[in-house]
């Protein structure tokens, strides 16, 4: 085994210059399949994944004639620890690697292009329509309607494609070392009490969802009548307005505490103000440039595809922000809708690409997230100080602001709506993943172990019954996208701890739910800091930096979320709390 190490760290500069070729080919093949989503597409696409992966596997095969376990230099052995971790990219049998990558594009297809037919020929896909009716319908029957034939139209057909999609993918990841896919996405949290830890603060965050779930059925019974609920004390999965029932945002209209306050929901704001999909994402660029961060270049306005083709094309609408690895092109591809929703995934987007912005000369191999939470977590902070009733004043979406406890009340519902609701289904969707990738869960009871946690840990049930012929988690896009979710779970508790600290460096010294970060140059340095290290050091380090303590801790969420707490518990009948553990 070589061990100079100088001309380890030259193999290394020279795999960075051929990394940012070989992977900016393969990005450049996905976008033009994202969003134009044809079979030659598809085929150049699969094509390049495995030209990606022919070179992972030279540059795996060449870092490995190097001593690097045993370097002196602590990051250059980090370095070489991740240009050896080539994941799936591992699988010798060029014909199954082919195969994966084809199965995985199919998946998406059918996804992308899922459509449910109300009537013979009024057939309406995902972006904007159902997604709109999941928001504002208020009939029972119509919403079950479109539930039940979003998951005909994408689960029920990706589900033998999973099935074969599995079994290849820990066929390959075997190969890289790891027991079965699962452990390798484990693996980028790299801390050994990663499960625990998210167990702990699960639980310790449960009572609010808790509360908040009680609250939010005693306002769905209202409306639908009591006889459409369970004894369980489950909530129908349909009527929490939004396709999976992660974020119930759509339901403030019926869950505001004190009607005819500030109208915080901004969308109406918005339409009058003739907003625009360009101009959603200038007003975000606007904030970032506010904190003495990267401006978007003129690559991003160039290429990005920031509303829905007109042209007829098949798109892959779910939104997405793109690193092209080649230092200069940065994109974002999103359906944008001109609601307030929709200007929150601006941002979050925008949190992407301000990160690949902030990394892009680290070595190709660094430039990720410290961990992939850390990825999730920078536009939402930003939108944290953005959703704030003042600066939607500031931003003129909100004519005046009204200072009372009540209004602040509205306002926190209207979070715990986004953030709260969420935080069992973030953490689900990869519960039931790992159960599938370790072979716990087998394919005859992938739909039943998935509503054993709906129901288990988000207290929400199938509106009817529901069978092994049908695959439920398919319906829901990272299932098919094969894109990991715990990070979105690790990135909702982060968040709080990043804003809390951000709004101390600002000095804000208001209410942590009341703190806008808006032109602190002092919280965009900080921010910054952390951001230009990418993965090049372990993310307690990366925490240390933004958040002073080096482990995730639910402690800034509650506090941001306690005057609704408070409320909340005075509004709800003790005993009635909680949804029987067991299903329906
Ligand atoms: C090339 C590529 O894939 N790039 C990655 C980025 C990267 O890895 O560099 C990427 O763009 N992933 C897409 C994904 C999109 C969204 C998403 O899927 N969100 C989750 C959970 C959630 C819900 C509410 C919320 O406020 C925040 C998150 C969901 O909707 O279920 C859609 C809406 C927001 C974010 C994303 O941006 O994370
Ligand atoms: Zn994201």
């Amino acid at each position: 085994l070589i061990t100079n190490e100088t001309a380890a760290r030259e193999f290394a500069n020279e795999v960075n210059a051929g990394s940012e070729v070989v992977m900016y080919n393969f990005v450049a093949a996905s976008w033009n399949y994202n969003t134009n989503i044809t079979t030659e597409n598809q085929q150049a696409m699969v094509d390049e994944s495995l030209k990606l992966a022919l070179f992972d596997q030279a540059v795996e095969a060449n870092a490995s004639r190097y001593d690097w376990k045993n370097f002196s230099d602590t990051d250059l052995n980090r370095l070489f620890s991740k240009l050896v971790d080539i994941g799936t990219a591992a699988m010798t049998d060029k014909v199954k690697l082919e195969r994966l990558n084809n199965i995985m594009s199919e998946m998406e297809a059918i996804y992308s292009t899922g459509k449910v037919c109300l009537t013979e020929n009024n057939c309406l896909p995902l972006d904007p329509d159902l997604s709109r009716l999941m928001a504002t319908s208020t009939d029972y029957d119509e919403l079950l309607t479109v539930w039940k034939g979003w998951r005909d139209a994408t689960g029920a057909k990706i589900k033998d494609l999973y099935k074969e999609f599995v079994s290849l993918s820990n066929e390959a990841i075997v190969q890289n070392g790891y027991p079965d896919t699962g452990a390798y996405w484990k693996s980028w949290y790299d801390t050994p009490t990663f499960e625990e830890d998210l167990k702990t603060l699960f639980e310790t965050l449960k009572p609010l969802y808790v509360n908040l779930h009680a609250y939010t059925r005693k306002k769905l019974k209202e409306r639908y009548g009591a006889d459409k609920f369970p004894t369980s004390g489950h909530i129908p999965a349909h009527i929490l307005g939004n396709m999976w029932a992660q974020t119930w945002g759509n339901l403030f209209d019926l869950l505001e505490p004190y009607p005819g306050k500030d109208d915080i929901d901004v969308t109406p704001q918005m339409v009058q103000q003739n907003y625009t999909a360009e101009k959603m994402f200038q007003v975000s660029d606007e904030f970032f440039k506010s904190l003495g961060l990267i401006e978007m270049p003129s690559e991003f306005w160039d290429h990005s595809m920031l509303k829905k083709p007109t042209d007829g094309r098949d798109v892959v609408c779910h939104a997405s922000a793109w690193d092209f690895y080649n230092k200069k092109d940065f994109r974002v591809k999103q359906c944008t809708d001109i609601t307030m929703e929709d200007l929150i995934t601006v941002h979050h987007e925008m949190g992407h690409i301000e990160y690949y912005l902030q990394y892009k000369d680290q070595h190709v191999v660094y430039r990720d997230g410290a961990n992939p939470g850390f990825h999730e977590a920078v536009g939402d902070v930003i939108s944290l100080s953005v959703q704030t009733p003042t600066h939607l004043q500031k931003i003129g979406l909100l004519p005046e602001v009204t200072n009372d406890e009540e209004a602040e009340i509205n306002f926190l519902m209207k979070m715990a709506l986004q953030k709260i609701a969420f935080l069992p289904f973030g953490y689900l969707i990869d519960q039931w993943r790992w159960s599938v990738f370790s072979g716990e869960t087998t394919p005859d009871n992938y739909n039943q172990k998935w509503w054993d946690l709906r129901c288990g840990l988000q207290g929400i049930s199938p509106p009817e019954d529901r069978t092994e012929d049908d695959f439920d988690p398919g319906a829901k896009f990272h299932i098919p996208g094969n894109t990991p979710y715990i990070r979105y779970f690790v990135s909702f508790v982060i968040q709080f701890q990043f804003h809390k600290s951000l709004c101390q460096a600002a000095g804000q010294n208001v209410p942590l739910h009341q703190c806008d970060i808006y032109q602190s140059t002092a919280a965009g340095q900080k921010l910054s800091e952390m951001l230009k290290l990418g993965s090049s050091k372990p993310w307690p380090e990366a925490m240390m930096m933004i958040a002073g303590e080096d482990k995730m801790n639910a402690a800034a969420l509650m506090e941001y979320f306690q005057p609704l707490t408070t409320w909340l518990i005075e509004q709800n009948d003790v005993y009635k709390l909680v949804f029987a553990e067991s299903n329906p």
